[in-house]
């Protein structure tokens, strides 16, 4: 009989959790995914518990953290029941959490969710806490998900590259000799849903349609693009604890006011262009271009990237049979399996740590 691994992935756009029951690698197929929005008031909650300074932010994260567990073992049943599985037949789950610092600096990441209560109610092993060990050995605890881009969408031969458009940007770099490099580009949805709340009251633009037809800023777009971070050289990764409203704020300050369909036209050519200069600098000989996470379902987005990288073969990963949205959620079954087999589920040369570690804490069932 075959091993079964879930993944359960809530990123920083908030938008919701990811679910996929997957069979052990090595080349196991994806049995079902599901897709659950966040309650609103666990959304909001983690949204605001993403801002520095909040008031009682202890008993506060321990309850989104209480409240995400609830959730995740939700989404896990309705995961189980359309795979027509029973709990008892998957290995492990890994489980993200929800990031609300990312401080690898001050050596710290933290990912809300009580793994605890998930094991108790979802009665499967979970792996969670998949970050902290790779920051404990100097490493930026992101991203994680190359090493599972290099298995999935690695090509002999071939230099590919693999950018997850989530809440904030990163892209794999797999040389056609096999080696893996990787780092977050800087913003994408999480900015854009940000305007898209504010101006048009929806938690996205649908399909890039708003920003298709506003008009990019030069003066605006060069100031967002003086953000120091992207002058950076990898390792680094990076979140909502920069690319937070306020810093969109303070750059939109020094000009006159914009109109707001011209803000999302450029907020959109800042994470385009900053992938495509990353790209550039960093893997030149990039022929092919896969992409993930739900900006992936942005046409504007992928239709500027596609016009700015000549050459290039860009599509979304369903070219090579995984859906964009599936993609995230898997790594994170596949970081299960790891820990399970206790193999190391980071990679040195992307997050800088120390050496190769396995990656997560169990709790069991
Ligand atoms: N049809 C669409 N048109 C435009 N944008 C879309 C569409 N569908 C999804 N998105 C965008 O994708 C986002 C969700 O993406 P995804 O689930 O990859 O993010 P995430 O997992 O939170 O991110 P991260 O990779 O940062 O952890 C939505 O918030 C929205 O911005
Ligand atoms: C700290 C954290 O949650 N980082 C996320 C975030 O969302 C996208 C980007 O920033 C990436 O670095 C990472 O997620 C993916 C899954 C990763 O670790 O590869």
């Amino acid at each position: 009989m075959t091993t079964l691994y879930a993944g359960l992935m809530s990123g920083t756009s908030l938008d919701g959790i990811d679910a996929v029951l997957v069979e052990a690698e090595p080349a196991g197929q994806l049995l079902a995914h599901h897709h659950q929005p966040l309650p609103a008031a666990l959304h909001d909650e983690l949204l605001a518990l993403n801002a520095v300074g909040g008031v009682d932010e202890l008993a506060r994260a321990a309850g989104a953290a209480r409240d995400l567990a609830d959730a995740y073992a939700g989404c896990l049943a309705t995961l189980l029941d359309k795979a027509g599985e029973p709990a008892r037949s998957v290995r492990a789950v890994g489980a993200h959490g929800q990031t609300v610092r990312h401080c690898p600096a001050e050596g710290y990441t933290i990912q809300l969710l009580d793994a605890a209560r998930l094991a108790e109610r979802g009665g499967i092993d979970v792996v969670a806490d998949l970050r902290s060990r790779d920051v404990a050995a100097g490493g930026q605890g992101a991203p994680l998900v190359p090493a599972f881009h290099a298995a999935r969408f690695g090509r002999a031969g071939a230099d590919v590259a693999v950018l997850n458009l989530g809440g904030i940007a990163n892209l794999s770099l797999l040389a056609a000799d096999g080696h893996v490099r990787g780092f977050d580009t800087g913003p994408a949805n999480a900015l854009l849903d940000h305007w898209a709340q504010r101006h048009l009251g929806q938690p996205y633009d649908a399909d890039g349609r708003w920003a298709a037809g506003g008009q990019v800023q030069p003066g605006l777009l060069a100031a967002l693009r003086e953000e120091p971070y992207f002058q950076l050289p990898p390792p680094k990764s990076t979140g909502r604890d920069l690319f937070e409203p306020g810093w969109l704020q303070a750059r939109l300050d020094r000009f006159p006011p914009a109109a707001p369909q011209d803000v999302m036209a450029t907020l959109l050519a800042l994470t385009v262009s900053t992938v495509i200069d990353a790209l550039r600098l960093q893997a030149p000989n990039t022929t092919r271009l896969r992409v993930c996470g739900g900006g992936a379902f942005n046409a504007s987005l992928m239709t500027a990237l596609a016009a700015g990288l000549p050459g290039v073969d860009v599509q979304d990963t369903s070219a090579d049979g995984v859906a964009p949205d599936h993609v995230e959620a898997w790594a994170f079954a596949w970081l299960a399996q790891a820990f399970v087999e206790r193999r190391p589920g980071n990679l040195p040369a992307v997050t800088g740590a120390n050496g190769p570690r396995v990656l997560g804490a169990l709790y069991p069932a």
